[in-house]
């Protein structure tokens, strides 16, 4: 499976304001290229805190870039999975409105109720790991339903974490021409933080895009 993580963030490093208040960082051919990598992409993946703060479909906007999966014998919208130890994820999220496949990934700690729930309200649940989800048997278990690239759109929580298990094979980020401050304003990579064994990253790529510019790196090491 390849995993790209893709994400906007402020010229100060930043995901979204301190009150996680989602706030247009990209300028709107970033966002068009972002439309296409959730094209070029099985399933697209974001973390239950994202789902809270932005409730995002994750679906492909554009009509053309639509017809061109069905053209070659994908579902017209890539799938989506979500992060989500113990199901916080509200039944009418928009992730659930049926537009597109939906895994949640819950942890052993998720209660059998709210599994029920969910899998009424269409998703398929996948659990593993004993308190939060373990990131690499989901990967897997995704990779065996046909998932080969794996696009991650955030938000800092689960990106530490891919980070953390060494699952990252691509990383672009847009930086954007604001500032938005607040030490606890989500970052590209929260969790508790690397003190050592840092990921390495090899930069791939600059490029002037809308007022900002998109960074691409491959990272370094990542296994299989
Ligand atoms: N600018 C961007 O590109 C962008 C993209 C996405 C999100 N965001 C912003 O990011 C914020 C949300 O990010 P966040 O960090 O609060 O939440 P998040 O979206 O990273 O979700 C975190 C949740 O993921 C789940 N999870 C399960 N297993 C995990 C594991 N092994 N490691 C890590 N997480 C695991 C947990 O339930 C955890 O609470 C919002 O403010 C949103 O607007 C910005
Ligand atoms: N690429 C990008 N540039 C931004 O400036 C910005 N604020 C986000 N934020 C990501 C966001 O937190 C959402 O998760 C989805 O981008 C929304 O997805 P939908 O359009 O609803 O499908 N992403």
């Amino acid at each position: 499976m390849h995993v790209v993580v893709n994400a906007a963030m402020s010229a100060d490093g930043k995901l979204s304001t301190r009150r996680r208040e989602q706030i247009p960082i990209s300028g709107p051919d970033d966002f068009d290229r972002v439309d296409q990598l959730r094209a070029d992409s099985d399933a697209v993946m974001v973390g239950v805190g994202t789902v809270l703060a932005d409730d995002p479909s994750l679906t492909v906007d554009d009509p053309d870039r639509r017809e061109a999966r069905t053209e070659r014998g994908d579902p017209a919208n890539p799938a989506r999975v979500v992060a989500d130890s113990r199901i916080r994820t509200p039944p009418d999220a928009r992730v659930l409105d049926g537009s597109a496949e939906t895994y949640l990934l819950v942890s052993e700690a998720a209660p059998t109720d709210f599994i029920e729930e969910m899998e009424a309200a269409g998703a398929y649940v996948i659990a593993a790991g004993e308190d939060r989800v373990d990131l690499t048997t989901v990967l897997a278990k995704l990779e065996g339903e046909g998932v080969d690239q794996l696009m991650v759109e955030g938000g800092g929580e689960l990106i530490f974490g891919l980070f953390e298990e060494g699952l990252v094979d691509e990383l672009s980020v847009f930086v954007g021409p604001k500032i938005l401050g607040g030490r606890d304003a989500p970052t590209l990579a929260d969790g508790d933080g690397f003190v050592e064994d840092f990921p390495a990253l090899d930069l791939t790529g600059v490029e002037r895009l809308d007022d900002g510019v998109l960074l691409t790196w491959s990272v370094d090491g990542r296994t299989e």
